[in-house]
């Protein structure tokens, strides 16, 4: 339950209109108590125009490095490859950005300090994922271990540049097959598109360094399948999730619910959670 009480409204600019960026615009143009949709950044306009007809207060259309002059808060729901391009101009401004790319964020983490410098902010939604409440409360104190295990469809994980470069045939797979296992960091860099969650559990936890992630072609799983176990001087816990695909199939449905719950957040009267 959240209660929201609002005294100007905040504006939100979304980069990407694909799996996510149609849910979370969708949602803030049917109303989110305190925050109006401004602007919108697409790679063709064409395309999303039935969308774009369908909204009830169409935004502006800008490109994707103006998203912040027209608002408060710069959703970024693109390929990571436009993460800079997004995030970059917001934060200079001193505003704040969502980031739901965020093992691109690891490459270009002088954004943070460049955020700080400008007083911009960098919001990673728990997006996929489950638990970073805990985590961040376990980081407090001493986190000796996390480790995650990842098992995805095979939909959900063609085309990573891991399986391409080491030639995996995953096409004809019959049982489950271990394909990585290594630091948060380094499994961004092959699954670039399908362990985001992994690195959001990394920035909340010990970093991507200290993350230990194992990611399996699953034929036997209709779901993206994610299983963690956290050690820390506070408490042991162990958290799973079985996200149903998106219409992108690396993308679970309940990532654009988590950026919408971030969203009513920023202007809630009563939050729950950490
Ligand atoms: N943090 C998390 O837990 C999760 C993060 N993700 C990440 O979120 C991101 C978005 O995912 P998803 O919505 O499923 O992806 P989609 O592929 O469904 O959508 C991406 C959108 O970005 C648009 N786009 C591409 N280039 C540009 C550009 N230059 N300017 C403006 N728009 C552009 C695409 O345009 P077009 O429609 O023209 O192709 C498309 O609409 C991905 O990086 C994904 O890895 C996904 C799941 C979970
Ligand atoms: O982390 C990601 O990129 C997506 C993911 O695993 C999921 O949606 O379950």
């Amino acid at each position: 339950m959240t209660d929201q009480n609002a005294s100007s409204e905040l504006r939100v600019a979304i980069a990407g209109l694909g799996s996510i960026g149609t849910k979370v615009a969708s949602a803030l143009d049917q109303g989110i108590e305190g925050l109006a949709l401004s602007a919108l950044a697409v790679r063709d306009p064409a395309k999303h125009q039935a969308f774009l007809g369908g909204l009830r207060h169409p935004p502006q259309i800008l490109p994707i490095d103006r998203l912040g002059d027209a608002a408060d808060i710069v959703v970024e729901c693109a390929p990571s490859s436009q993460l800079r391009g997004i995030i970059e101009p917001a934060v200079r401004r001193g505003k704040s950005a969502v980031v739901v790319s965020v093992g691109g964020l690891l490459d270009n983490y002088d954004l943070v300090d460049l955020a700080r410098a400008n007083g911009g902010r960098i919001l990673v939604s728990t997006g996929a994922l489950i638990g970073l409440d805990a985590v961040n409360a376990a980081a407090i104190g001493t986190i000796h271990s996390v480790k995650m295990v990842t098992r995805k469809p095979i939909d959900g994980l063609k085309g990573a540049p891991f399986i391409v470069q080491n030639n995996i045939d995953i096409d004809n797979l019959r049982e489950p097959l271990k394909l990585f296992e290594g630091s948060a960091r380094d499994a961004a860099k092959g699954f670039p598109a399908n362990v985001n969650v992994a690195v959001a559990l990394s920035l909340a936890g010990i970093g991507p360094d200290r993350t230990q992630i194992q990611v399996w072609a699953d034929p036997t799983v209709t779901r993206n399948v994610h299983r963690i176990e956290v050690e820390a001087d506070s408490a042991r816990f162990s958290m799973s999730i079985e996200n149903i695909p998106s219409e992108n199939p690396k993308t679970g449905l309940i990532t654009a619910l988590s950026v919408i719950a971030l969203l009513r957040k920023q202007r809630a009267t009563l939050c729950v959670g950490t």
